[in-house]
């Protein structure tokens, strides 16, 4: 049986200062970083074989420091991102083959990103409930069809990140490894409720904590059995 965990970055800067994120690239805070070395403590029993990410920065910090705090989660492999080879500025490391014996492989996917904000990354959410009224900001942030303005919806976000965790992440459970992603509220929620078989109205009121792992088995056959949090 495999070990699927999914985390959500630790605290980032705007998640502290109450603001829309998205695509907005901020890092973790320092309470972030302190969240994630917890998570870490909590993976001590748990060796990851390989990880996935977003390519946002809170993400990737999250995932690094879950698998460099602890030998028995990385199993004294290093961890090395491997970046997406279709840039056009890539330096063409792609072609470092590695050594899977040494190494522990990070893939960073645009798949797993946050939901697109759209015209509301950089705006407070409590001033915009204010302007906007509660019940408008919570079918943004919350609807599973409704987009937020020139953003996506959590339906746009699971269009992408589901069809990667099935082509990606999945193949990787079935072939018996234990995988690490560190992803985002939304990219997470939108994963969850395909695992979870949640329907449009149950999704509204799943909320993910920060840095908290969610630990599933999944056996060779791509069968989810069992749900933990590790809170
Ligand atoms: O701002 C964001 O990008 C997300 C996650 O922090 O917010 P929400 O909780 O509204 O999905």
């Amino acid at each position: 049986m495999s070990k699927l965990i999914l985390i959500r970055h630790g605290q980032s800067i705007w998640n502290a200062a109450n603001k829309f994120t998205g695509w907005v690239d901020v890092p973790l805070s320092k309470q972030g970083r302190a969240e994630a070395i917890a998570a870490a403590g909590k993976l001590q029993n748990y060796l990851v074989n390989v990880c996935f990410t977003s390519l946002l920065i809170r993400s990737i910090e999250t995932a690094i420091i879950c698998l460099t705090e602890y030998d028995s989660v990385n199993g004294g492999k290093t961890p090395i991102l491997h970046h997406d080879a279709d840039d056009p500025q890539w330096h063409g490391w792609d072609r470092y083959e590695g050594d899977h014996t040494q190494e522990l492989p990070i893939y960073p996917s645009a798949a797993l990103d946050e939901r697109y904000y759209g015209n509301l990354q950089g705006l407070n959410k409590a001033e915009t409930v204010e302007k906007f009224g509660q019940a408008q900001v919570t079918k943004w942030r919350r609807s599973y069809d409704v987009r937020p303005p020139s953003g996506e919806s959590l339906e746009d976000t699971l269009k992408r990140s589901v069809p990667y965790f099935r082509d990606r992440i999945l193949t990787h459970l079935k072939h018996g490894d234990n995988v690490l992603v560190a992803a985002h509220g939304n990219s997470l929620r939108s994963i969850i409720k395909e695992l979870d078989g949640l329907s449009n109205e149950e999704v509204i009121n799943l909320e993910l904590a920060t840095a908290v792992p969610i630990v599933y088995d999944v056996d060779s056959s791509g069968q989810v059995s069992h749900k933990l949090i590790l809170n």
